[in-house]
């Protein structure tokens, strides 16, 4: 008997030929069964009967119990972490599954409650380190639009912000939370009416600030969680006193996570954020380099005059390839970029900077991210966090202010596990100290030669551009004037010696015959001439000439941030030209996270209605229909923009052809002389009236509008030879006009 009752153990669950046929047994097995379902059936009925809040309170009490069970060395997968269902499914739907080692590391600390300062090499997935802590932590207090701002998210750029913002809808679109946009324009009716309501804001700080000074309904006195992306470029100097006045309006009990590719961890900045025993996640900090593995760094040595013609030989022998070029102020971009598409170099040309009114460099960021190849000329706005897919190599035409934003820059490139190039171009000047500022930062960069003949010069063929239109000469001394002043401006004199430029040669390479006048160095050069006169640049104390250069770099860089901390004080007339024309445009899109496709959807809709009326319109304005289409090898038509423009110097007889038939340099050359003395004698006349010399910035103010908008400053027989900007490109209208044309005939 004994041993038949322990048979079971030794027959591994073989059943007991017997048992099937016991009837009795058999009943009772099947009792048993059939009040276990009983009772989960009541259960789940009790359940069902609940409301729905305290079904994911209950949940959420589940998650919120495993928090502290979470051990992020074995989290290989997003569901390894306690999150909830719903940012689980947002994650997997945008192909999220495993967690980077950032996201590996911070996003346990930022579950438990705890400030956290993340650092990782760029493209190492920062964004989603801090997303999904956003939309836990909004998750786990049930929070509702009712209750109004529970996470801000501050961004350095308004791009930066944008592309958070597309993120954040994808991963969080199954949560029912409303998510907004602040990231300028001056609508502030519109906004202040769904600001309110909005549950977690994405902006750049000025903006953030005028609505905690000016808008009655909105408060952050709830708010849970602080974001800063980039946060060592928001601490910085300039952007301390907007980020103060910000902090001063948030709760203390809040939580702040920092995130960035260069983190430091300056008292001073702690302190201002009030951070409660932060959490330090240097992913790569035992790293042998700072900048990604998989990232290939050169630099090469060239003369001030070379580097046009270095740029253009650079793009002519990448044409199949995604490239980045980094400029150091707007001007350059925005006149380089000019010329360049008129010399056409056989690929798609962009340019990006902070001039530009939002709804264009929205438009530029995703045309560049839809492009497989194409060139964007960029200003530091570009440097960082975005994230363009596929970009093959990061150029740096100008040296950049220090190692940080060398590394931000070359981060657009080898991002998340891919490769990528980056050539970094020194004049022999700045060579011996960016290098050793790059070394000692674990920057891994190669001297490299270039064989200066194999380099192709534009530089008559600048010239002859700059004597067919004088509003692009204007640009070209504005882009002279502005590259020595943020030289001149640099703080690491070590690097940047304004006095060491070889200034008539590099005037020469931007195709203008004659070095502009730049004032500011004169009166620089006088008084170190003569120390003792008074009123010049060396009497401005030490720490405000600092605050002035920040200020005045955020301004020639263009990134947007200073001039929207200013905004309402600046008094920069180009900046208020270009905010009166953000007016017109929403600034906050606000709706919750789940709704936001539809809303894009219609905005494209209504543009595209608009494009076909504005072309009507061209019809009706003399638009000059008879120019030639270019198309490259490959058939894709190439840039015929900006229009050709007329020189205020009557041409001779002759020189008109020549727009069609190619440029005669001789010709453009003596027109050039000619627009020069022209050039001369009216400073000479204004020298009379006025005493001193007009500075040429300032001269050729009006003409600082937008890429693509018409002045309304200029006169009027210029303003009408202007195309009407269609929102299309030159090309793409000629060919709808010719279409058009075609259909009346
Ligand atoms: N867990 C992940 N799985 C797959 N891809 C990811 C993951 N996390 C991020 N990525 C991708 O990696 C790329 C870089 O991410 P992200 O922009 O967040 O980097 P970053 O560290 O913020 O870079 P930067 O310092 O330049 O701002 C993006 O294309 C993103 O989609």
């Amino acid at each position: 008997m004994r041993l038949h009752a322990c048979a079971p153990a030794f027959t591994c669950g073989l059943k007991n030929p017997t048992d099937t046929i016991d009837p009795v047994k058999n009943f009772e097995r099947w009792k048993k069964k059939y009040n276990k379902t009983k009772t989960r059936v009541k259960q789940e009925k009790r359940q069902k009967r609940r409301p729905e809040w305290q079904v994911e309170k209950e949940a959420i009490q589940r998650l919120v119990n495993k928090y502290n069970e979470i051990n992020a060395k074995d989290a290989e997968r997003f569901s390894d972490f306690p999150i909830s269902k719903n940012t689980l499914r947002g994650l997997m739907e945008a192909q999220y599954r495993q967690p980077t080692e950032i996201q590996r590391q911070t996003i346990g600390f930022a579950l438990q409650g705890k400030d956290v300062l993340g650092a990782a090499k760029t493209g190492s997935g920062k964004t989603l380190a801090f997303l999904i802590p956003v939309l836990e932590c909004l998750y786990r207090q049930q929070w509702t639009a009712m209750d109004g701002l529970g996470a801000l998210i501050i961004s350095p750029t308004r791009e930066l912000a944008y592309q958070t913002f597309e993120v954040l809808r994808k991963v969080g679109k199954n949560h029912e939370f409303s998510a907004g946009l602040i990231i300028g324009g001056k609508d502030l009716k519109n906004e202040s009416e769904k600001i309110h309501r909005t549950n977690i804001i994405i902006c750049t700080p000025g903006r953030l600030l005028q609505h905690m000074d000016e808008t009655a309904a909105f408060h952050a006195s709830d708010l849970h969680m602080l974001v800063l992306d980039e946060a060592d470029r928001i601490l910085d100097m300039g952007f301390a006193d907007t980020i103060n006045a910000i902090v001063e309006n948030l709760p203390k009990t809040r939580q702040t996570l920092l995130f960035s590719a260069t983190q430091t961890k300056s008292v001073k900045d702690l302190a201002r954020l009030s951070l409660k025993d932060p959490e330090y996640v240097w992913v790569h900090e035992k790293a042998k380099f700072s900048t990604p593995a998989t990232l290939e760094q050169n630099y090469v040595v060239c003369e001030l005059h070379q580097k046009v013609n270095m740029l253009f030989s650079f793009i002519r022998s990448h044409l199949q390839k995604k490239v980045i070029v980094f400029f150091a102020c707007c001007k350059e971009v925005q006149y380089l970029f000019r010329v360049f598409c008129r010399l056409r170099p056989g690929m798609p040309i962009l340019a990006l900077h902070g001039k530009q009114q939002q709804m264009k460099r929205v438009e530029v960021y995703n045309d560049f991210i839809k492009k497989k190849n194409a060139v964007l000329f960029a200003t530091d706005i570009a440097a960082r966090g975005l994230d363009f897919p596929a970009v093959n190599w990061v150029l740096q035409f100008d040296c950049p202010e220090d190692a940080n934003t060398y590394i931000h820059r070359v981060g657009r490139t080898a991002r998340y596990k891919e490769g990528g190039e980056a050539l970094l171009v020194l004049l022999p000047s700045e060579e011996k100290d960016m290098v050793s500022q790059l070394q000692e930062k674990k920057v891994p960069i190669n001297r490299i030669q270039v064989n200066p003949e194999k380099l192709t010069s534009v530089q008559q063929k600048l010239e002859a551009f700059l004597a067919q239109e004088k509003e692009q000469k204007e640009r070209a001394q504005r882009c002279f004037v502005s590259y020595l002043r943020s030289v001149y401006l640099m703080k690491n004199k070590d690097v940047f010696d304004v006095f060491q430029l070889k200034l008539q040669e590099y005037a020469a390479s931007l195709g203008l015959a004659v070095a502009p006048r730049v004032r500011f160095l004169n009166k620089v050069q006088k008084q170190r001439a003569d120390p003792g006169q008074s009123g010049g640049l060396g009497d401005v104390a030490p720490h405000e000439e600092e605050k002035e250069l920040k200020s005045f770099k955020a301004q020639l860089r263009g990134d947007g941030l200073k001039s929207e901390a200013q905004e309402s004080q600046s008094s920069d007339e180009e900046d208020d030209e270009e905010e009166d024309e953000e007016k017109v445009q929403p600034a906050l899109l606000s709706f919750p996270l789940s709704l936001q496709e539809t809303d894009s959807n219609t905005i494209k809709k209504t543009e595209k209605e608009t494009k076909f009326k504005e072309a009507k319109k061209v019809l009706k304005r003399n638009f000059q229909v008879n120019t030639k289409l270019v198309f490259t090898e490959e058939g894709q038509m190439v840039q015929q923009w900006p229009p050709l423009q007329r020189t205020a110097v009557p041409a001779t007889e002759g020189e008109e052809d020549d727009c069609t038939s190619g440029i005669n340099v001789e010709e453009a050359r003596e027109r050039l002389r000619r627009e020069d003395q022209e050039f001369d004698k009216l400073e000479y006349r204004l020298k009379q009236t006025h005493g001193t010399l007009p500075d040429p910035d300032k001269l050729h103010y009006d003409s600082e509008e937008e890429d693509d908008q018409i002045s309304r400053k200029r006169p009027r027989q210029q303003a009408t030879a202007k195309p009407l900007d269609t929102g299309l490109s030159l090309a793409e209208d000629e060919a709808l006009v010719l279409h058009l044309l075609g259909n009346r005939s």
